[in-house]
């Protein structure tokens, strides 16, 4: 199979090098399996300290985005720092580079792109270039709310959402540098276009990411095709 992992940069948590082990141990354990395997690393907090950081100092939006992709690059030389020779040496700057490493039989690492977007969009962008079989968010949070389950305690995560509702749900998060967001709204747009099969899940614990690979096992949220006759609905918090 070959998949897209996106790592949140909180999930990856740079400064823990044991989950930072953990997560390239999950990673290199698929490929072992047979898998082709590509990672996207996001900027977590330190990125959101640097672009609050830089935002006092008045840069703006696109200055503080190029702030993001650096923290992002720099997590995914960590993470390529944990994984063995199978990976290739640096953070892949464009599809076509990070393509290529996956078609040679390495895993390809990535961080973010370009401003104006977050690395959701950079996984998306990966998973429809290289014709992906799965794209796995793996975030802080377990799967996609119909409101901020940090902010709101009654909030209910979707087990199932089509692409297009997907959109609907995340259209008002705000896009600024730095924003907060299960997946991007770009990312929801080319996840509707090309119709991956795309799960969102607390990936904080790496095994889980492992688990929906093997078994297509999760407690997260699955985005269907638009096309899809399966039944959407709302499920309680686990
Ligand atoms: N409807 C929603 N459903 C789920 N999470 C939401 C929703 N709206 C806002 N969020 C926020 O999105 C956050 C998850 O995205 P966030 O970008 O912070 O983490 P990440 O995916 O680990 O990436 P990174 O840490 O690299 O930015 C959650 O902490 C939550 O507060
Ligand atoms: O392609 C990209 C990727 C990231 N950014 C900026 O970096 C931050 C942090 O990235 P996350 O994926 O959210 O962890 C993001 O908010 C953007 O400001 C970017 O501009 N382009």
């Amino acid at each position: 199979m070959k998949i897209i992992v996106s790592l949140g940069g909180s999930v990856l948590a740079p400064r823990d090098p044991d989950r930072v082990g953990a997560h390239a141990t999950v990673i290199e354990g698929l490929a072992e399996e047979g898998h082709t395997v590509g990672a996207v690393v996001g900027g977590g907090t330190v990125a959101r300290e640097y672009i609050h950081t830089a935002r006092e100092l008045g840069a703006n939006e696109i200055e503080l985005d190029q702030l993001g992709v650096d923290t992002t690059r720099l997590n995914a030389r960590l993470l390529i720092a944990a994984l063995s020779e199978r990976a290739a040496t640096r953070p892949a700057r464009d599809y076509e580079t990070a393509g290529a490493a996956l078609r040679r039989g390495e895993i390809a690492v990535m961080g973010g792109v370009t401003p104006g977007q977050t690395t959701d969009a950079v996984s998306a962008a990966l998973a429809e270039y290289v014709n992906a079989d799965l794209l796995v968010y793996a975030t802080s949070v377990p799967g996609v709310f119909d409101a901020d389950p940090d902010e709101n305690p009654e909030a209910q995560r979707f087990e199932r959402l089509s692409a297009g509702e997907l959109v609907d749900v995340i259209a008002d998060i705000e896009m600024t540098a730095g924003s907060s967001a299960p997946v991007d709204l770009l990312a929801a747009k080319i996840i509707e276009r090309s119709g991956v099969r795309t799960v969102v899940l607390d990936g904080t614990d790496p095994e889980r990411v492992e688990r929906v690979v093997n078994t297509g096992e999760h407690h997260g949220t699955d985005i269907v095709p638009a096309e899809s006759d399966e039944p959407t609905y709302w499920a309680m918090n686990d």
